[in-house]
Formats: C-alpha cells, structure tokens, sequence
C-alpha cells in the first residue's frame, strides 16, 4: 500500500475483533442449498479458519466460483470492504459464497478485523494516483456502512455502492 510499517496502526486507531464460528450440517440437496450466499466482508482483513479437510468456501474469480480447499494448519486471509475503500479499489475485496456437503459437516472459524462505529472511512490521499485519479469512495462512516449491509440480504457485493463516489 506504500506505507510505513508503523502508519497503519495511526491509521485506524483502536480496531474490532470479532469471532464467527459457522456451522455447516450436511445436506442433502447440496445442488439447491447455499451454506452462505455470495458476499465480500465488512471489515478490513479477514482471518478464516477452516477447521478440518471439509471444502465449502468458494472465491469468486472471472465470473467462475473457486474452491479454497482447506490446507492442514493454514490460515485464509481475505481482504474486506475497507482495504477496498482505503485503497481506493487497488485491493478488491473478494466475493465469496460457501457451499454445502452431503456427507460431512464443516466448521470454520472467521475473526473480522474491523474499525470501531464512528471511524470514517475513505480512500487515502496517496491512493489516489495516475492509476486511479479520482476518489472511487465517498467517507462513510463505518457503523452507518456495516448497518446499510446488514440489513439487506447478501447479494455478492452489491452493498459496496453505498460508499461508491
Ligand atoms: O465458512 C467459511 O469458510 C466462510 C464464512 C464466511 O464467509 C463468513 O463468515 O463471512
Ligand atoms: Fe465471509
């Protein structure tokens, strides 16, 4: 991002952590039924943990679903709404959907890292370059964004207009 490595922390400030743990249950019309349909992340940076060999999640890549097959002791790292914004759309937050299983349950682990409610968040000055010459985001304040998209269904990343310029 073309950053010191201390300026991130002056950045955003006191930060949210929070824990997702999801459940799968097998099912047995995998072809009809989503474990959780398309979306990107509110936060920062995801953290996921897929607890054990079960495939589930997909990435949305060229108009194709990819799976992220589970790597023993490996951690997922997926960039979320706010990196997005913050780079002015240079790192996109990435679509993804989960899947159901027919013949086992799956267990992951998400952590979101998150700004607290009253942050305002925008993309930063220097992001905006030849590459990028104007501001793709308004400021939003972040409590008012992770309300506007969580009170309507997923819907991959349509709830990212909200903060488009
Ligand atoms: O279960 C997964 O692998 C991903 C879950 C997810 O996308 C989420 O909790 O936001
Ligand atoms: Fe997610």
């Amino acid at each position: 991002m073309g950053l010191d490595k201390d300026a991130m922390l002056k950045l955003h400030g006191d930060l949210l952590q929070a824990l997702r743990v999801n459940y799968y249950p097998t099912c047995q019309k995998p072809d009809e039924v989503v474990g959780v349909s398309p979306h990107s992340d509110t936060s920062i940076i995801t953290i996921l943990l897929q607890s054990d060999e079960t495939e589930g999640l997909q990435i949305q890549h060229d108009g194709m679903w990819i799976p992220v097959k589970p790597i023993p002791d490996a951690l997922v790292v997926n960039v979320g709404d706010v990196l997005e914004i913050w780079t002015n759309g240079k790192y996109k937050s990435i679509e993804h959907r989960v899947v159901t299983n027919e013949k086992k349950p799956r267990i992951s682990l998400a952590s979101f890292i998150a700004p607290l409610d009253d942050m305002e968040i925008e993309p930063l000055d220097h992001m905006v370059d030849q590459e990028r010459p104007c501001k793709m985001y308004k400021k939003v304040k972040y409590g008012e964004y992770l309300r506007h998209s969580m009170n309507r269904k997923m819907e991959g990343k349509a709830h990212t207009q909200m903060a488009k310029a």
